[in-house]
């Protein structure tokens, strides 16, 4: 456990096991390639820092569990605060969700528990807890990506089965399973998922965090399009 300072939940309020799963930075991101060149792996770890640390400065997260089968990265990430979580059965992504759910479940028996992904680089700490406060009315609920299509923020309040369907068109899988779509509510940063240099162009223009950041001026300075004009 780490011994970082947390912001404390006002009482009354429902604290959540936040689960977020991350890919070893060499393969992730893999639909950067194009954009980032050179700097696609560095750029990965970055938004996967910024993404943590912002949902670390959340008070509705009680506790952090990061799955990632990367080493070194999951020392980087006990750094700033997150409990890493070896990915097991090493069966892709709802598979690491759902054991790093069973954990979470082990350790906050009552918890409530939400799976988060790792690619929203401009995520706002106070938009997390608007998404979450909203999800404690229902069973189950997630937030759509900024496209529509696919899913940044899956939530099974306490007691409730946590049946994660990322991947893909994962918005309507979700809704297909019962899940309720967490709409309208502010929370702009909580969907600004980052695949694609367009998405980095828009991620970059609500303001993303300071790791983000520095690898964008790196990508500038060598001359990268995306970072530099914000053209894809
Ligand atoms: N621990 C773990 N994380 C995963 C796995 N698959 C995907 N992720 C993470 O889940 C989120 C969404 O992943 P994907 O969209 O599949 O992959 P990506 O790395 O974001 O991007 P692409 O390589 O371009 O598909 C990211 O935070 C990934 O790091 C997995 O098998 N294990
Ligand atoms: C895995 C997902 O996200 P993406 O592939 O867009 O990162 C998803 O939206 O379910």
């Amino acid at each position: 456990m780490s011994t970082h300072e947390r912001p404390v939940a006002p009482a009354g309020s429902i604290g959540w096991s936040l689960v977020v799963p991350v890919k070893p930075a060499a393969v992730g991101k893999s639909r950067l390639a194009p954009f980032a060149g050179g700097h696609r792996t560095e750029l990965a770890q970055a938004m996967a820092i910024d993404t943590i640390t912002a949902a670390l400065a959340c008070p509705r997260v009680v506790e952090l569990l990061a799955i990632t089968p990367d080493p070194e990265f999951a020392a980087i990430l006990a750094g700033v605060g997150a409990v890493v979580v070896t990915d097991e059965p090493a069966a892709g992504l709802n598979a690491a969700l759902l054991h790093g759910a069973r954990l979470a479940r082990s350790r906050r028996p009552e918890g409530a528990v939400a799976a988060m992904l790792a690619d929203l680089p401009a995520l706002r700490p106070n938009e997390l807890t608007t998404a979450l406060d909203a999800a404690t009315a229902w069973p189950t609920s997630f937030v759509p990506d900024a496209a529509g299509v696919g899913t940044t923020l899956y939530c099974a309040s306490p007691g409730v089965e946590f049946a994660p369907r990322f991947g893909g068109p994962s918005r309507l899988a979700h809704l297909d399973a019962g899940a309720v779509e967490l709409m309208p509510v502010p929370i702009t940063s909580v969907r600004r998922d980052v695949d694609t240099g367009a998405d980095l162009h828009q991620a970059r223009d609500l303001g993303v965090g300071p790791r983000t950041r520095a690898a964008l001026a790196a990508m500038a300075r060598a001359g990268d399009p995306v970072a530099e004009t914000g053209t894809s």
